[in-house]
């Protein structure tokens, strides 16, 4: 039995979703984690291993930790090859853990210099002379300048990375992405005697990050979101088309989740609120988790329903996050335990909360409702079908259509 080609650290769920389904997309076998796995736990027969963590806002010492203990038990499974994904909108704050992870791993793994490579052109995150677009505007003038945990207000890489780790930070620009594989491999060598540890890729089409992967494929440790994952495991992917097993999707009622406040989560849950019957969490209110609970209990089973706290800037109460995603994440277990089969969460920590309520650790791959979002099974009693929205993924019908609200 040959060992897995390919070992994954995503920082959130939605993010391991994301890279599980491009990968898979690519041609590999890709086995799907939520959690640090346990150290006896061993996974066979699959050509890539995605662990999901909740590392993307913990504190930057366990965060550095939890993703090196990923990282290590990916390695005695066997995988030769690292990839640590983070956000195509390299959501981290100033003290953030992604400089500081990629350190780390660049360390463990004996390597001397990778690239930072977010850029995910079919969701429209563009690098251009080091600065992410999102769609036609730069980072810093997107929605996500208002994210609730990770507003992001610089849209130059190599100025975020420079302050989250004390290692030189260089820069690929497009004029030499653009000439090929072979181009960016020379500057990468060059970058490398001059001591660069962390490389920002300009990275515009899929052609480019096709360059990258080719000229990266000797590295023990390559960073990004899903668009260089993808071109990665295409290189790694046999002419076998990865196997379907049972991905048929569990009958029963269904629910929405929705803890993003993202611009295109929004407009989703105004789509969903007109199709179904919601509640809102309101955080000032002393009692919010029971009054969703006793509202589900007398709406769950009538067709798809949605709880949701999902609001724009000037409607959100400050430091309210965690509260809201105990609320979230209490709502979709009783959702469950009322006989829910088929649960929707918008957001990656809302996720992250959602699938730790529910005690899930592994899944099955089904297919993907939308670029970015597969159908993820689990594979307990009852099974469960959940889809991990990431906030800013998904057409605006999203929400509509996985619960059949049409
Ligand atoms: N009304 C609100 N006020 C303040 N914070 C909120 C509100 N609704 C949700 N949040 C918090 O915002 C965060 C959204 O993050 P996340 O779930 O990762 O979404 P995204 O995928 O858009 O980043 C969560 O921690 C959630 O609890
Ligand atoms: O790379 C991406 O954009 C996503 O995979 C991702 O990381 C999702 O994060 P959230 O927007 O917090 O859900």
């Amino acid at each position: 039995m040959s060992s897995p080609a390919l070992g994954c650290v995503a920082d959130d769920y939605t993010g391991g979703t994301d890279v599980a389904a491009a990968l898979r997309r690519a041609g590999l076998r890709t086995v799907l984690l939520f959690g640090a796995p346990p150290a006896d736990m061993v996974v066979s027969d699959c050509d890539a291993i995605v662990v999901s963590l909740k590392t993307r806002t913990a504190p930057v010492d366990e965060a550095v930790a939890v993703s090196l203990a990923a990282r290590r038990w990916l390695v005695e499974q066997g995988v030769s090859r690292i990839y640590l994904k983070y956000c195509s909108t390299f959501d981290s704050t100033d003290k953030g853990n992604i400089g500081p992870t990629v350190d780390a791993f660049l360390e463990a793994g004996g390597a001397a210099l990778t690239v930072v490579c977010p850029a995910s052109p079919e969701h429209g995150r563009t690098v251009y002379q080091g600065h992410l677009f999102v769609g036609d505007r730069l980072l810093s003038e997107s929605p996500m300048r208002h994210h609730p945990l990770t507003p992001m207000t610089d849209s130059d890489l190599v100025r975020v990375l420079g302050r989250q780790t004390p290692q030189p930070v260089g820069l690929i620009p497009h004029e030499v992405i653009s000439r090929g594989g072979d181009a960016v491999r020379d500057a990468l060598d060059d970058l490398k005697h001059r001591g660069v540890r962390h490389v920002v890729t300009d990275a515009v089409g899929d052609r480019d990050l096709d360059a990258i992967a080719r000229a990266t494929a000797h590295l023990p440790v390559v960073t990004g979101a899903a668009g260089l994952a993808r071109a990665t495991g295409a290189l790694l992917a046999s002419d076998a088309v990865a196997e379907e097993g049972d991905t048929q999707l569990p009958e029963g009622p269904a629910i929405v989740i929705a803890g993003s406040c993202s611009a295109a989560t929004l407009e989703q849950v105004a789509r969903a609120r007109r199709s179904m019957p919601s509640y809102r969490l309101r955080p000032e209110s002393k009692d919010m988790i029971e009054g969703a609970l006793r509202w589900l209990e007398a709406h769950l089973g009538d067709g798809p329903v949605m709880v949701y706290s999902s609001a724009p800037p000037e409607e959100r109460l400050p430091d309210s996050a965690e509260l809201l995603e105990q609320a979230l994440a209490a709502a979709a277990r009783h959702a469950v335990e009322l006989g829910a089969r088929r649960v929707v969460v918008a957001g990656g920590e809302t996720s992250g909360a959602v699938v730790s309520a529910l005690g899930v650790a592994s899944v099955v791959m089904a297919a993907e409702e939308d670029r970015g979002v597969p159908w993820v099974l689990t594979s307990g009693v009852p099974r469960l079908a959940l889809l991990l929205k990431s906030g800013n993924f998904g057409r605006p019908d999203l929400l509509v259509r996985a619960v059949d609200a049409t």
